[in-house]
């Protein structure tokens, strides 16, 4: 059975019928309001019409010629899909758990995963691509590697060529302008209705390949971050805080965040004033200082303000929800009333990200979760880093990025900050470990370098700033090159 039009056709009516294709006001996944909204969750009470779906879902695959080792289907509506396709044409089939377990395996993928193993994705709707995403980052932590997806319907809002950007092929059967176009000459709707929905459908595309760029959106090996700052602020999903830090990072050039590791208040805010126009952020130990007053956190967020920099409180919260809330809010420092973000240890479970974000949320800040040290010896190994995106997405209103050695979220709008930066690979006595700009940003996918002594114990510490921001731009933009991979 060739994938031919009146076939679509029929199927696009089809779907018309069981109401899987709405016109009205509704709310998307990014919360933006729409005025069609395809819901395929519906297509399990039509199990001959679920059946006529995954036909041409599998037809697709031949036609591309798709090779892969297993197929799994995006949660949840998609799941029936997969298991359909699988169980006719005697594929393996992997499935993606939303919920790790706390009991028995706690696996997040259920089947047999054999590393380097080429995963094909089968989705029902694609609007972002960010669905397809983050199960394609579940995949790639489990040692799978995943270059195409299938989606029975595109939405045309930029999830192909973000996809792409990332290195993954979406292959839709149905696209957002042949349905309207099928729904209208079978007089389903009119056409003020369609030319309603497609004028929505151009003016809220979620993703725009670079100007002046003249290549198609192709298929490239997986890079965690190959979208730029600027693209990344624009996210529908991004969390403002983060927005405002990308945008500086790309007003200023700068990925540069210096860690103000001195002892008095003079000396941080003295720093702060010379350094400002190299840096996105400042990092500080509030109570490292020997002279704390409530002026001088005032000092600094004049001075955050005139050089356009962000404060970073490198608390590193670990207690639970109750006791954070009070140290974030309470006590000497008062952090929350000053610091545009904190930090946690995702050790004590999500409470402390609740308890903080209790406190914070309402007053626009945010939070990082420590996923890694740059410590030897550090124990956030293994299952950690996982544990800490799990917090992450689920309070990706307060939680906006990871203090880590390398990118590993596939969600381009979480951000990653890497400490243990230094012009030269070495280390300290105490178990610090440096990297240099270009592996952190370049060969590690991070966005932000932390650094400390590496400018705080040179001879010129604004020279020395300026030697990490260029180091660290530079980097930044030979990973955007086309070239790059
Ligand atoms: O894993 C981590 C987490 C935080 N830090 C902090 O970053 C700076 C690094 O200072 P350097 O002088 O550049 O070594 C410091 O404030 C640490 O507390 C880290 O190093 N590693």
């Amino acid at each position: 059975m060739a994938m031919d039009d009146t076939n679509l056709d029929s199927i696009i009516l089809k779907l018309h019928d069981a109401d899987a294709v709405k016109f009205g006001e509704y709310k998307l996944k990014s919360g933006i309001m729409t005025p069609i909204y395809i819901d395929l969750r519906v297509l399990v009470s039509h199990p001959a019409l679920m059946n006529q779906v995954a036909s041409l879902m599998y037809q697709r695959v031949q036609e591309e010629g798709l090779q892969f080792d297993s197929v799994c289907g995006v949660p949840y509506t998609a799941l029936p899909l997969a298991t359909i396709i699988c169980s006719r044409h005697e594929l393996p089939m992997l499935i993606r758990r939303k919920e790790a377990k706390d009991y028995g395996t706690k696996r997040v993928v259920e089947g047999l995963i054999r590393e380097g193993d080429l995963c094909l994705i089968i989705e029902d709707t694609v609007t972002t691509g960010s669905s397809i995403l983050e199960t394609a980052e579940v995949l790639y932590k489990e040692g799978l590697k995943v270059t195409d997806a299938i989606v029975l319907m595109d939405r045309e809002q930029g999830g192909l060529p973000m996809l792409a950007s990332q290195g993954i092929k979406l292959h839709p059967i149905i696209s957002m302008f042949k349905l309207l176009n099928v729904l209208q000459a079978a007089e389903r709707i009119d056409a003020q209705t369609a030319q309603k929905v497609r004028k929505f459908i151009k003016e809220t595309n979620t993703f725009r390949v670079k100007e002046n760029s003249t290549e198609p959106p192709v298929a490239k090996k997986p890079c965690l971050v190959k979208l730029s700052y600027a693209e990344r602020a624009g996210l529908p999903n991004v969390h403002p805080l983060a927005s405002k830090l990308l945008k500086i990072m790309e007003d200023k050039k700068s990925n540069l965040c210096v860690s103000a590791d001195v002892t008095n208040c003079e000396e941080l805010l003295q720093l702060a004033d010379s350094v400002g126009p190299k840096i996105c952020m400042l990092k500080t130990h509030v109570d490292i200082l020997k002279d704390y007053t409530e002026g001088f956190s005032q000092k600094l967020q004049v001075l955050a303000e005139k050089h356009d920099f962000l404060i970073f409180e490198d608390r590193k919260f670990a207690d639970i929800g109750n006791t954070v809330k009070q140290q974030y809010e309470g006590g000497l420092y008062q952090i929350s009333s000053w610091a545009d973000i904190v930090n946690a240890h995702v050790v004590p479970g999500p409470g402390v990200v609740k308890g903080l974000s209790s406190v914070g949320k309402a007053l626009g800040r945010g939070c990082l979760l420590i996923a890694e040290m740059s410590s030897q010896g550090s124990l956030a190994t293994g299952n950690y880093r996982q544990a800490a995106v799990k917090m992450a997405e689920e309070d990706s209103d307060f939680v906006f990025g990871f203090i880590c050695g390398s990118a590993f979220s596939m969600r381009p709008e979480f951000i990653h900050m890497t400490p243990g930066v230094q012009l030269e690979a070495g280390g300290d006595v105490l178990g610090q470990q440096y990297t240099t700009p270009e592996e952190v940003i370049y060969n590690k996918g991070s966005d932000v370098i932390i650094v400390g002594r590496g400018v705080l114990e040179a001879a010129d510490r604004l020279k020395a700033a300026e030697l990490y921001r260029r180091s660290g731009w530079d980097a930044y933009t030979k990973r955007l090159s086309p070239n790059s991979n």
